[in-house]
């Protein structure tokens, strides 16, 4: 599969909410890289949600500015026919979201072109599916925090008025439907 431009997509919401299942399927779809964006944090941001401490947003910025950077080089590879990269990341707030469209802007030669897709569900379903994704750093009492923080993309940041973002509601949804209706509302 080809594409006119790099486009890098992110895969966000919060913790449980079916980032890595939903970047998977997509990341297969297109035959290009997926990033998990957990796996670019610095050991200290890694260490402080171990113990149960929600990050600030100063420890964001630089784990925010890898996630644009390795996923814009991988995009551009030249051995990614697809020119596209997947990425999971929170990107609870929206000025985490344009942090990662400047950081890229600013170190890249390349123009790449984001696409945020918001994946979000009630509380209650995220704790269920937290409860039931073994081995992580990120516990279920994180998930409350991260619930009332997160800003769900709305207004101008829509693709349909022109931005970048696509929030998707996964309640009482099979990934599969989900990644097919990501991927038709993305138009790639
Ligand atoms: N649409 C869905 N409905 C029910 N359970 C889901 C759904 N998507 C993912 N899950 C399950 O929820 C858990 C967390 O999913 P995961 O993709 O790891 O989320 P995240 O990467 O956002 O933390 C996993 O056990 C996964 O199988
Ligand atoms: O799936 C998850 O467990 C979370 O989404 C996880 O990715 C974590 O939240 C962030 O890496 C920390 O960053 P935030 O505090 O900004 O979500």
């Amino acid at each position: 599969m080809t594409t006119t431009s790099n486009t890098v997509i992110v895969v966000g919401g919060p913790a449980g909410t079916g980032k890595t299942t939903i970047a998977e399927l997509l990341a297969a779809h297109f035959q290009c890289p997926f990033i998990e964006g957990d796996a670019l944090h610095p050991p200290q941001n890694i260490a402080k949600m171990s113990k149960g401490t929600p990050l600030t947003d100063d420890d964001r910025w630089d784990w925010l500015k890898e996630v644009a950077q390795v996923s814009a080089r991988h995009c551009t590879d030249s051995t990614n026919k697809a020119n596209i990269a997947i990425v999971s990341c929170s990107i609870l707030k929206k000025v985490y979201r344009e942090h990662i469209k400047k950081c890229s802007e600013e170190s890249l030669s390349d123009k790449i072109q984001f696409k945020f897709v918001f994946l979000h569900t009630t509380l209650e379903h995220l704790f269920e599916r937290v409860q039931n994704r073994p081995g992580h750093f990120m516990k279920s009492d994180m998930v409350s925090s991260q619930y009332s923080i997160m800003e769900i993309p709305c207004g101008e940041e829509l693709i349909e008025n022109g931005g970048e973002a696509l929030p998707v509601d996964t309640t009482d949804k099979l990934p599969q439907q989900i990644y097919q209706e990501t991927l038709s509302a993305l138009k790639l």
